[in-house]
């Protein structure tokens, strides 16, 4: 039987070095505040966001939460995001994706300040990342790396192959693996044999978002795997790998829930820190 990398438990310890900082911060007369905006009401990202309230009051960052209706035009919204820029007491800005499709995704994270850019979705965040300058690195993927090196997985020189090349995990988390000096391949769904090329990893990121889809057949005997999807069916929940399928097939692997959701919480935590920092 596998290891169980036990997400809940490190984002914990993650929360708890926050609340410590956030400590230290508020004696020197620092107030941090993250705003959180989300237009629509779709349940799942309700449930997100909730828990990210939830982390910044545990941890003493005080919550703007910005709740607008679905019909919000891009005007309204932008505008927002330009007001909150503008405010000095607030240090971080998220806007839960997805937005409705009226709205224009890249303009709205193209107009969000890097200084503010929690997420490290801006444009500016990213290229930041890619040469290794310093920024706002994106929450699943840094969560993803503080997983491994918490739970003693070596990344350097191993084989890395994430699946999936999503702006914010598939991309930035190739970038990550190679900061860690990984040799890291990105599949996706046009990539052939993918059973094939995934068998190479010694890590692999299952980042595809289809319930259950990598099973034993994609995995190295002995390989770490991290899931990153969720899904829910019939009020149960699962992620992009068949866990019971390869729970005695690999040597360690995230559980979806517990795993890979509370560490991204986490991290925009630690990044909501950062920016008071800064
Ligand atoms: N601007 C923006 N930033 C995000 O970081 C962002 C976003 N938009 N849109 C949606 C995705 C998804 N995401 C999750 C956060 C926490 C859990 C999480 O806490 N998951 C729990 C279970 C929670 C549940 O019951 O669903 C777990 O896996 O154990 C999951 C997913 C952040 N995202």
């Amino acid at each position: 039987m596998a290891r169980i990398i036990d997400g809940k438990m490190i984002s914990q310890q993650i929360k708890d070095e926050c609340k410590e900082e956030v400590a230290v911060l508020t004696e020197q007369g620092k107030h941090i505040c993250l705003a959180v905006v989300q237009v629509g009401a779709d349940p799942a990202s309700s449930i997100y966001v909730n828990n990210k309230k939830k982390a910044c009051a545990y941890i003493g960052i005080e919550s703007l939460a910005y709740e607008l209706p679905e019909e919000t035009t891009q005007e309204e919204l932008l505008a927002l995001v330009e007001e909150l820029n503008e405010r000095e007491d607030v240090n971080g800005i998220l806007v839960q994706l997805p937005l409705p499709a009226h709205i224009d995704e890249d303009k709205v994270i193209q107009t969000i300040s890097p200084l503010k850019d929690v997420d490290g979705f801006h444009p500016a965040s990213v290229g930041a990342m890619c040469i290794g300058q310093p920024g706002f690195l994106s929450c699943t993927p840094a969560g993803i790396i503080q997983l491994l090196k918490r739970s003693d997985v070596e990344i350097e020189g191993k084989e890395c192959v994430v699946i999936g090349r999503s702006n914010i995990v598939g991309k930035p988390m190739a970038l990550l693996l190679l900061r860690e000096n990984g040799t890291v391949t990105v599949c996706h769904s046009r990539t052939r044999n993918l059973k094939e090329v995934a068998k190479r990893a010694d890590i692999l990121i299952a980042a595809i978002g289809k319930p259950r889809m990598i099973n034993h057949e994609y995995i190295k005997e002995g390989a770490v795997v991290i899931d990153v999807g969720i899904h829910r069916e019939n009020g149960k929940m699962c992620g992009d790998v068949d866990f019971d399928d390869v729970v005695d097939h690999v040597s360690a692997i995230t559980p979806v829930p517990g795993g890979v959701g509370p560490m991204t919480i986490a991290m925009l935590m630690r990044n909501c820190v950062e920016s008071a920092k800064r």
